[in-house]
C-alpha cells in the first residue's frame, strides 16, 4: 500500500486524478491535496462528484513542501510552476509524476525556446509514454508525463516511424475539448465563444510539435531521415477528447504495401499493450474513449497520391494526462499496469 500527495488539486488533472485513485486498491490515502485558493475546504467543494468516494474529510492545503513525505507526489501544476515543485520533492526522494511539460525535454535549450521561459535546471527524468518507454519507466523516481496531444499522435504513426515506411514530413491534425485549456475560464473556452465553433489556434508553432517530434525521432533507424513534424491544434465543443488525424507519404519503395500488411504492422507493436485498441475496420471516435485510459486507432486507407492516413482517439484527461500518471505509478511501483484505470468509453 502506498501514500500519494497531489500539487494542484482544484484543476481538472487533479480531479481526475482523484477519481481514479478512488478505485485504486493500492492506495492507502490521499495524504495531502494542495490548493493556494482553497486551502482548508473541503474537496468536496469543488469536486463534489466525489462525495461518499473516501473523500470525505480531505481538505485542501496550502502546504510547505517541506512537510510532504508521500511515496508518490503527482504534480498537477502549470508548466512553469511545476520547476519550482518538483526538484523539492525530488531532492527527498520521492518519486514524482510531473504531469506540466517542464520535464518533457532531455534538452532544456529547447524548452526554453518553445516554452519562452527559463527553465530552473535540468533532472534526470523519464518520458512516461508507457508504449514506448516501459523498461526505462520501471527503474524511474521522476516521470515527465507526456503532453495531451503528443500522447494520441505519437501513438498514432509510431508503428510506421519504426518500419521506416513513411517519408519524413509527417502532418498532424488534432480537435481537442476545451477542458485541455484547464480550470480557469477565458475568453478562448467562454462558451457563446466555444459553442458550435471549431477554431485553430498556434497553427504552426504550438509548444507540443517539438515534443511530438523528438519523440518519433526515437524510433527512426540511424540510417534513416529524421521525421519533420507539422501540428495544427483546434478548439472543439465539447468537454474531453482529442481526435487526431495523421497524414503520411508512404516512401516510394513502399507504395506496394497493402492495408492489411499495415495493419498487421500496428497489431503487432501494440500485441502486448492493453491501453492502445487498433481498429481495422471501424472508425474511432471520442465517446468511444470518453472517461478510460485508451488509444483507439484507425485509418490504414492509402489514397490514390501514397497518402497514408491514420486517427486517434484519446481522452485528454484520462490517457492525455491523468490515467497515464497513473499508468505509470503503477509501472514504477510494480503494481498491475491496469489497476484503477481499466474502464472502457462511455459510448452511448
Ligand atoms: N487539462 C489537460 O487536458 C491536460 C493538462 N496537462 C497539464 O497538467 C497540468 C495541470 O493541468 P490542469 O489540471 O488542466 O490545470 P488547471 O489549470 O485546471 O489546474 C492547475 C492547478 O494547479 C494549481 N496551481 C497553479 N499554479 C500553481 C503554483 N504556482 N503552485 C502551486 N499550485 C499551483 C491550481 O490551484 P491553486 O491556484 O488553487 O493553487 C490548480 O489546482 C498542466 O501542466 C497542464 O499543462 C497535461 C495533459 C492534459
Ligand atoms: C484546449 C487547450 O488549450 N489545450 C492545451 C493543451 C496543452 C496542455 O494541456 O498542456 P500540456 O499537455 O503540455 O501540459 C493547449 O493547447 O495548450
Amino acid at each position: 500500500m502506498v501514500s500519494v500527495s497531489i500539487i494542484g488539486g482544484t484543476g481538472y488533472t487533479g480531479s481526475e486524478l482523484l477519481r481514479l485513485l478512488a478505485n485504486h486498491s493500492k492506495i492507502e490515502a490521499i495524504e495531502h491535496i494542495t490548493s493556494r485558493k482553497e486551502s482548508g475546504n473541503s474537496i468536496l467543494k469543488i469536486h463534489p462528484h466525489l462525495k461518499s468516494m473516501g473523500y470525505d474529510n480531505l481538505c485542501f492545503e496550502d502546504i510547505d513542501l517541506d512537510k510532504i513525505d508521500s511515496d508518490v507526489v503527482f504534480c498537477a501544476t502549470p508548466h512553469g510552476a511545476s520547476m519550482n515543485i518538483v526538484p523539492k520533492l525530488h531532492e527527498k526522494g520521492i518519486k514524482v509524476i510531473d504531469l506540466s511539460g517542464d520535464y518533457r525535454f532531455e534538452d532544456i535549450s529547447m524548452y526554453e525556446e518553445w516554452y519562452n521561459l527559463k527553465h530552473t535546471g535540468k533532472l534526470n527524468a523519464v518520458y512516461g509514454l508507457p508504449e514506448l518507454h516501459r523498461e526505462l519507466i520501471k527503474k524511474a523516481d521522476l516521470i515527465a508525463n507526456p503532453g495531451c496531444f503528443p500522447t494520441g499522435a505519437i501513438l498514432s504513426i509510431a508503428p510506421l516511424v519504426e518500419k521506416g515506411i513513411i517519408e519524413e514530413r509527417v502532418i498532424f491534425d488534432s480537435k481537442t475539448g476545451v477542458s485541455g485549456a484547464g480550470v480557469e475560464p477565458s475568453q478562448t473556452t467562454h462558451y457563446p465563444n466555444v459553442n458550435e465553433n471549431i477554431k485553430p489556434y498556434k497553427i504552426t508553432n504550438h509548444r507540443h510539435t517539438p515534443e511530438i517530434e523528438k519523440e518519433l525521432n526515437k524510433l527512426v533507424e540511424v540510417s534513416n531521415k529524421p521525421v519533420k513534424v507539422s501540428f495544427t491544434p483546434h478548439l472543439a465543443p465539447f468537454t474531453r477528447g482529442i481526435l487526431t488525424t495523421a497524414h503520411t507519404y508512404l516512401k516510394e519503395n513502399s507504395l506496394d504495401i497493402t492495408q492489411a500488411e499495415i495493419v498487421e504492422i500496428y497489431t503487432k507493436f501494440y500485441k502486448k499493450e492493453h491501453f492502445v485498441r487498433v481498429y481495422d475496420e471501424e472508425m474511432v471516435s471520442l465517446t468511444g474513449v470518453r472517461g478510460s485510459n485508451f488509444c483507439d486507432i484507425a485509418g490504414f486507407e492509402i489514397d490514390r497520391n501514397g497518402r497514408l492516413v491514420m486517427v486517434s482517439a484519446i481522452d485528454n484527461l484520462v490517457k492525455g494526462a491523468s490515467g497515464q500518471a497513473i499508468q505509470n505509478m503503477n509501472i514504477i511501483l510494480g503494481f498491475d499496469e491496469k489497476e484503477g484505470i481499466n474502464y472502457c468509453g462511455l459510448k452511448p
